[in-house]
């Protein structure tokens, strides 16, 4: 199963962009042999000034035909770890082929595209900066696949 991160603005060089970048790296390592990943970000940038409904359709333009969408949202549902590790499990076991996490910019994510989301996801009541939250995502990702491997990664 194919993961999509779909994102507003660039995730330049950086402390973050080494960790993202080494989670997705775990990742796509651990996950191979569970059929989860690769994993891959496309990043989207509306430069006209046209907001959050802008961003939307450039998000939506990301979004591969025929994949789950979860967005990634304060107001969305908090799950722990393993949950979510059952949850990409899940949906890798339904057979999807693809699944797209959506991140918006400093407004959020368009309420329409919100709405037309099959699962949303929350890392918590606060609002985290949207650069963060593709490391933390990226960081989930390799826990669920560790999880889902029996590896010591996650450990309570
Ligand atoms: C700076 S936040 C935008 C917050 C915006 N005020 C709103 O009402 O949605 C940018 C993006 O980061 C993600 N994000 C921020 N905090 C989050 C959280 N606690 N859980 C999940 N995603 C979050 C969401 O995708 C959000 O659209």
């Amino acid at each position: 199963m194919r993961v999509q991160i779909c994102a507003v603005g660039r995730l330049r060089q950086g402390p973050e962009r080494d960790l993202y970048d080494d989670y997705l790296t775990r990742f796509d390592r651990t996950g191979r042999a569970l059929a989860l990943g690769p994993a891959q970000m496309i990043e989207v940038e509306d430069k006209k000034g046209g907001g959050m409904a802008a961003e939307a359709a450039l998000l939506r333009r990301a979004v591969p035909d025929g994949a789950l969408i979860c967005s990634l949202d304060e107001r969305g549902k908090i799950i722990s770890s393993p949950q979510f590790a059952d949850m990409l499990g899940g949906w890798r076991d339904q057979g999807r082929q693809d699944v797209a996490f959506v991140i918006g910019g400093a407004d959020g994510i368009d309420p329409a595209l919100r709405a037309d989301a099959d699962a949303s996801l929350s890392f918590g009541a606060m609002v985290w900066p949207h650069m963060l939250v593709r490391v933390m995502l990226a960081e989930q990702l390799y826990r669920a696949a560790s999880i889902l491997s029996g590896g010591p990664y996650h450990r309570l």
